[in-house]
């Protein structure tokens, strides 16, 4: 499993890089826009140049409308700043093929530019919430638009978490359905050390966090903290190591 992380601003892209041996994604985002806020492309270019070049940074597009042009052209934004995952946040679609024909523009206008760049679909485990598509819709969303991962994070961030919406079973079902679109499945939503067994069991490709590893598990007033990043990722480790020795079919 893959641990991204998503700095607010340059100076936590600065912590995550002295981290960087312990995470595999630095996600720029703009918490106080939204979840999957979009952070503005010239802080992109400025993380990309901090972060060791070996290191993907992702960006993320917005809790998004249903404005096809309007996205793709920010998706095409952030690529040309260097990110080479994006994630868009279907906030804004209320079906499964509204949400088809706005990632399907996203891949077309990433791609066209960059070929590698993975792109990566992200509706809410909290849909229900804020009137946007079914989560478990996302797998096929991605699968059809020519994506690259199907992913779930909250809407809302009021400390309500990943497994509080979609349980244990239905996230199992998530990456199921990715998996069987040839696709990756990420997780994320206020996850805490504590669901690593689970995320890990499940088969989850990539696990987002910030709350987690910020002081005080405040994803808002707390700032990324090196040595919590370090933290979160032993017990990730721990857990795979735990998860080979099982026998397989168990
Ligand atoms: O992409 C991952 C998100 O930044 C998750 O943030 P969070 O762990 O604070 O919910």
């Amino acid at each position: 499993m893959l641990l991204l992380i998503s700095p607010a601003d340059v100076e936590e892209a600065r912590d995550c890089a002295k981290a960087s041996r312990h995470l595999d994604i630095v996600d720029v985002k703009k918490p106080d826009e939204g979840s999957l806020g979009a952070n503005f492309p010239w802080v992109i270019r400025e993380i990309r140049d901090i972060v060791p070049a070996d290191k993907p940074v992702s960006a993320t597009v917005g809790d998004v409308p249903y404005k096809p042009g309007t996205v793709a052209q920010a998706a095409l934004g952030a690529v040309v700043s260097g990110a080479t995952y994006i994630k868009v946040g279907l906030f804004g679609c209320t079906t499964p093929d509204q949400a088809v024909t706005v990632m399907r523009a996203v891949v077309r206008a990433v791609k066209d530019y960059r070929p590698d760049a993975l792109v990566v679909a992200s509706g809410y485990a909290d849909a229900h919430r804020v009137g946007c598509v079914n989560p478990l819709a996302v797998p096929d969303i991605a699968g059809r638009s020519g994506c690259d991962a199907a992913m779930l994070d909250t809407a809302i961030k009021d400390g309500t978490r990943l497994f509080d919406h979609v349980p244990p079973d239905l996230c199992a079902e998530f990456v199921r359905r990715a998996h069987d679109t040839g696709r990756l499945a990420a997780l994320a939503g206020s996850v805490r050390a504590e669901d690593l067994g689970t995320l890990t069991a499940i088969g989850t490709d990539i696990v987002g966090v910030r709350g987690a590893v910020c002081e005080r598990g405040d994803r808002t007033t707390g700032r990324i903290q090196p040595h919590l990043v370090a933290a979160f990722r032993a017990e990730m480790d721990r857990h795979s190591r735990e998860q080979a020795a099982v026998p397989a079919g168990n």
